[in-house]
């Protein structure tokens, strides 16, 4: 379904003035963004920014120096903007433990979490199912999704956890489990956003190896469990006022995709590239188009989404931005399972960490 575009219509008007209406009377939301200083988290905080000058934005990066210079150009662009920064590595679960408690003395209430910082470590290209997709009749599905291009090598973070599942999923899980308390508030809606992808797949995904030791997929596997999460998250939540989406920001030319090709590779195949583009939408290769999905969510209803939807970012061939929906292949049972299990994960994981603080203190 088509549902927005920021080449904007004249029948949106009307819309569009009610959500500023919306908007004045919510001045000061409070937004955080993890992995905000590159690629499509940065160029969603900007135009978060440039939608609304009274945000009050908060950076969640590992990097303090790459998140002070995120900053920077905020300002720069944003010079009266309230961008704050806070460090937190979403791999590490004491990290995680520190920063949400950071951000629980700094705000009183969260408006919109979006868990965008994410890893594809090591990731190799199969050539030859590439060159077999091409002819296959499904080259279009191959180039919006990379379904069988891609493997990666996980390594085991100091937690003990798998390093993909860790930083994609399970460390975002714990954050949100932390801010629970500035995210649901009486009489108050939050919205936690997930920043997905195109790759996730049921097929990667196994919930008697949810961290995906014994594969080589754990990417796709990661942003699968999230889709999944997404879902239970609603379940659990939408009572008490929060409400989680979603979003796959279709290819783009970040960090990410130079460490599957060099970034002179990616400029050489632009032309290619533009021309794949006019099949597929998916090809929105900019952090700004990319960011399009996660952007259009900020301004919806939280109460009016889907939770078995995900919004992919899209650019046309003439590269106009919009969102579509696209139903999930997630069921309930298995999204309520993961849920449980990753509860279970949780109490260990703190126990772990408190053991290691009692075993540290002696
Ligand atoms: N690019 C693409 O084509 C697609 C990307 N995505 C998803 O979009 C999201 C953003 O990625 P993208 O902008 O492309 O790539 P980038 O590499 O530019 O951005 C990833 C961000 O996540 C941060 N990050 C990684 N690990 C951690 C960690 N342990 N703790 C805190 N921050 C961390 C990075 O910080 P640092 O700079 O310190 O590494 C960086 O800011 C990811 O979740 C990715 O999976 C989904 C589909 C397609
Ligand atoms: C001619 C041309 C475009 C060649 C590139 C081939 C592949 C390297 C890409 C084709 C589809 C791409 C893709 C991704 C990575 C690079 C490709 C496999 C992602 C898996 C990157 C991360 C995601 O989350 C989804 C992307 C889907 C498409």
């Amino acid at each position: 379904a088509y549902i927005g575009s920021t080449n904007r219509r004249q029948c949106s008007r009307t819309r569009c003035e009610l959500l500023s209406v919306c908007r004045m009377a919510r001045t000061g939301r409070v937004v955080l963004v993890t992995g905000a200083n590159s690629g499509v988290g940065l160029a969603l905080c900007e135009r978060l920014l440039s939608d609304d000058a009274q945000l009050q934005l908060c950076l969640a990066c590992r990097n303090e120096q790459k998140a002070a210079a995120a900053r920077q150009s905020l300002l720069i662009s944003h010079p009266k903007a309230h961008v704050s920064l806070i460090r937190l590595d979403v791999g590490s679960m004491r990290s995680v433990l520190r920063a949400a408690e950071e951000i629980r003395q700094r705000y009183n209430r969260l408006d919109y979490l979006y868990l965008n910082a994410g890893i594809m470590p090591s990731p190799q290209v199969d050539l030859r199912a590439f060159y077999k997709g091409l002819f296959s009749g499904k080259a279009i599905h191959m180039f919006s999704t990379g379904e069988g291009l891609l493997t990666q090598k996980d390594s085991v973070t100091a937690d003990g956890l798998q390093q993909v599942f860790a930083t994609n999923l399970f460390g975002h899980f714990l954050l949100v489990r932390e801010l629970e308390p500035l995210l649901c508030q009486p009489g108050h809606s939050s919205q936690v956003i997930w920043t997905s992808s195109s790759n996730a797949r049921r097929s990667t995904f196994s919930l008697d190896d949810l961290q995906h030791k014994q594969g080589v997929e754990p990417y796709s596997s990661s942003k699968y469990a999230s889709d999944l999460l997404s879902l239970a998250l609603n379940r659990h939540y939408n009572s008490q006022g929060l409400y989680s989406s979603v979003i796959c920001p279709g290819l783009v030319m970040t960090n990410l995709t130079y460490g599957i090709l060099p970034s002179f590779i990616w400029t050489l195949i632009m032309p290619i590239m533009w021309l794949i583009r006019i099949f597929t939408n998916t090809f929105t290769l900019t952090p700004y188009n990319g960011a399009e999905a996660l952007f259009w969510l900020f301004k919806q209803k939280p109460e009016s989404l889907d939770p078995m939807v995900k919004y992919h970012s899209l650019t046309s061939g003439l590269g106009n931005n919009y969102t579509r929906t696209r139903k999930m292949e997630i069921d309930d049972t298995t999204s309520a399972a993961l849920y449980e299990n990753l509860l279970e994960m949780e109490k260990m994981v703190r126990k772990k960490l408190k053991d290691g603080d009692v075993e540290h203190a002696k």
